[in-house]
């Protein structure tokens, strides 16, 4: 998907209370790097509870670019059969990751250090985000890039025919780019040595354990160490995809601002690096209680029942950024529901996702009545309490799924309706978005209000 489909306008308006059982999707990070891995590893990998959003299906194309076989059975049932570390081949056309840069970002490292040349692109918000945050460290290992100004796609990778390993500190807090390091550091000899000073969400370190690569993990003063022993044979799984807490995130913070409702969303994975929101949804005072706690596909995962809760405003802790970096647009929609203020530091990093999403929350707040302050690095809302939000306005989503189903859910509490202009980002990572409201009574319809 390239950004072309017509948007669609979508309305939320004041539900009764919520109620029943929110199954979400699989975990988006985690479907993205079963495929990868997959297609790494040689014979084949099986995936169950693959999530089927647009962001993870560019992926699996992707992956078929590179040479391998990928095949749905059912939905979620997918099976990969991979070419083995060092044997992608050079695709024929260019890769389109669609809104992904996820997708994007892991494939370039996964790419990198083999003798072949790949031009990569996506929709008009991926063409904006920085990829030099990549391209930089894919250097080290002697791979080329070329790409528009400022590390903008589309942009060629010429792989490195003879890559070294690197030793390399990941300068800004993410993921994708640690996870790009390890992935080309598959293909080169020796030991790739990846240093975060702040923790950010380890699949990708758990998954390549999980598929035989020999990777050890440290905790010192300079920030955690990870260590990658190149060039393994990577052996094929069976990966279950424990549903994802980015999404669950939804529905979760529905009821905790719709009156009166109360529901369960089974299964939600609890891995530290992740879990960010639901710690500091407890702090604002929300009565959420972490069932049949227990470890599914090698993740630690809960059943969360949810109630209607009067929140507090809270200080949010910079650190915690990195373990809900995803979640800050529908924290910013639920701290305009708490009572006071709550204060969001550290998060400059929101600056370069689908959206800019300090600024996209800021001005649809502003015109859903509520009070906003924000620098570089900051958003600070300040809380109508519950049912006090005005709301009647229409939201921009700027192609960012996470603002559009922000937006949505706070319609289901403020005054009036909300609109946004474009929900169709919604089905990159939560594609059963509106039927999951819907059956848990949300008043969520296509079109302006
Ligand atoms: O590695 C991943 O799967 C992701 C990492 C995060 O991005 P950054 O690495 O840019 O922080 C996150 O925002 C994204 O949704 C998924
Ligand atoms: C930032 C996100 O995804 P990506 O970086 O993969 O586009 C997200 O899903 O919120």
């Amino acid at each position: 998907m390239s950004g072309h489909a017509d948007p669609i306008p979508m309305t939320a308006r004041a539900a009764a209370p919520l109620a029943g059982v929110a199954e979400v999707p699989g975990d988006k990070s985690i479907s993205h790097r079963a495929l990868i891995l997959g297609a790494l590893s040689v014979g084949r990998t099986r995936i169950s509870g693959l999530l089927e959003g647009q962001d993870v299906l560019d992926t699996a194309k992707a992956m078929r670019a590179f040479g391998a076989e990928v095949t749905r059975h059912s939905p979620g049932s997918w099976e990969v059969h991979g070419v083995g570390v060092g044997g992608f081949a050079e695709p024929a056309d260019v890769i389109d990751c669609g809104n992904s840069g996820t997708g994007v970002r892991l494939i370039m490292g996964a790419m990198a250090t083999s003798p072949i040349t790949a031009t990569f692109t996506g929709d008009a918000s991926l063409r904006k985000r920085p990829m030099g945050r990549v391209t930089d460290p894919l250097a080290l290992f002697g791979a080329r890039a070329y790409g528009r100004a400022g590390g903008r796609l589309p942009m060629t990778i010429v792989g490195a025919a003879d890559p070294l390993p690197v030793r390399y500190t990941v300068p800004v807090p993410s993921a994708q780019v640690k996870s790009a390091v390890l992935l080309a550091g598959l293909n080169a000899p020796g030991e790739t040595v990846v240093i975060e000073r702040e923790p950010t969400r380890d699949h990708s370190e758990r998954m390549l354990a999980g598929f035989g690569a020999r990777l050890t993990v440290a905790d010192a003063p300079e920030g955690r160490i990870i260590t990658l022993t190149g060039q393994p044979e990577l052996r094929p799984q069976d990966v279950a995809v424990p549903r994802d807490p980015s999404s669950a995130a939804f529905p979760v913070c529905a009821a905790l601002i719709v009156p009166g409702s109360d529901i369960l969303v089974p299964g939600v994975s609890q891995n530290p690096t992740r879990n960010g929101l639901f710690t500091t949804l407890l702090e604002m005072g929300a009565d959420i209680t972490f069932e049949n706690p227990r470890t599914e596909g090698g993740e630690p995962v809960a059943d969360l029942r949810v109630r209607f809760s009067a929140l507090t405003g809270i200080e949010v802790p910079p650190e915690r950024a990195a373990s809900q970096i995803d979640e800050y647009p529908i924290l910013a929609a639920v701290a305009a529901c708490a009572e006071g203020v709550t204060v969001m530091r550290g998060v400059k990093e929101l600056r370069v996702k689908e959206s800019d999403r300090i600024d996209a929350m800021a001005r649809g707040l502003e015109v859903c009545g509520v009070r906003v302050e924000e620098d570089e690095d900051t958003l600070i809302v300040h809380g109508m309490g519950a049912g006090g939000v005005p709301g009647g306005a229409t939201c921009t989503t700027h192609l960012d799924h996470r603002i559009a189903m922000s937006f949505l859910v706070l319609g289901l509490a403020s005054r009036r309706p909300i609109t946004v202009d474009d929900g169709a980002p919604i089905a990159t990572s939560f594609p059963v978005f509106e039927g999951l409201m819907a059956g848990l009574g949300a008043r969520i319809e296509r079109g302006a209000a």
